[in-house]
């Protein structure tokens, strides 16, 4: 079983998206995600930038200098990468593509370049469902990324800066989440994440299932 759904029809993994401005909290709905459901894990990627205080590498973040970054790219290893706040950042695609194959689902916190690389993959685009999380007001996201405490004051402030931008791009994305209250966001998420699963097109086997309910392959032996 992949989740709460049945556990009669088999299905394809999906790609859960979630991007939003800097500090808008979709860390924080990631986190509470995961430990609420099953059949779902969180794709950890690769950057350059320093790991924060509290941050583990290989669980937060596979950190890695630059160098390393590079020839990962040009190996072919990521699924996406993106130049984010001068740093960079990247999916690993062979865990990815081994949890989709189990029929489990990823759970991916990127910006919308990254969003955007996924929806032009042909390989991924089917598979892809994705939330923009949008914060109540600039003050509250002001509030937030300052009182993270985990970025000098130079840092916020180029986040508050980019965050105008990265709020354009909302138009892209299959559901807007207000993270306003934060239990109804994440009730939110999960709910996107229910019907997600139960898509005619990602139940590989609903043709055979509803042929065998109806007694239409006896004598395939199926
Ligand atoms: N609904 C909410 N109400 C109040 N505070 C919240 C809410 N959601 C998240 N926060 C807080 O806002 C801060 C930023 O959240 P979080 O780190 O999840 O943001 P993020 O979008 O993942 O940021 P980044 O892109 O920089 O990683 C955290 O301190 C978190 O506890
Ligand atoms: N395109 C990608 N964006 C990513 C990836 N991992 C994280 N991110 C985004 O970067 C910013 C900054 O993250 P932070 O942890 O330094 O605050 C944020 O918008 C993330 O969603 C990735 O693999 N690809």
């Amino acid at each position: 079983m992949t989740g709460n759904e049945s556990n009669v029809v088999a299905r394809r993994g999906l790609m859960l998206v979630l991007s939003s401005p800097s500090g808008a909290g979709k860390t924080t709905i990631a986190r509470a995600l995961l430990e609420r459901e099953a059949g779902i894990s969180m794709s950890v990627s690769a950057t350059t930038r320093s790991p924060r205080q509290g941050e583990t590498d290989g669980k937060d973040y596979h950190f890695v200098d630059v160098e390393r970054f590079h020839r990962m790219v040009e190996a072919g290893e990521f699924l996406e990468h993106a130049r984010v706040f001068n740093n960079f950042y990247g999916t690993p695609r062979a865990p990815v593509e081994a949890t989709l194959a189990q029929g489990n689902d990823v759970l991916f916190d990127i910006d919308w370049q990254g969003t955007q690389q996924l929806g032009q993959n042909p390989n991924a685009q089917n598979d892809l469902v994705s939330v923009f999380i949008l914060p109540p007001s600039l003050e509250e996201l002001y509030r937030r990324l300052s009182g993270r405490g985990l970025d000098s004051p130079e840092i916020v402030a180029g986040r508050m800066a980019r965050a105008g931008d990265e709020m354009s791009h909302w138009p892209e994305y299959d559901y807007i989440v207000v993270n306003d209250d934060l239990d109804r966001s994440i009730d939110a998420v999960r709910s996107i994440l229910a019907a997600a699963r139960l898509k005619r097109e990602r139940q590989a086997d609903l043709a055979g299932f509803v042929n065998r309910l109806r007694g239409l392959d006896r004598d395939s032996g199926g």
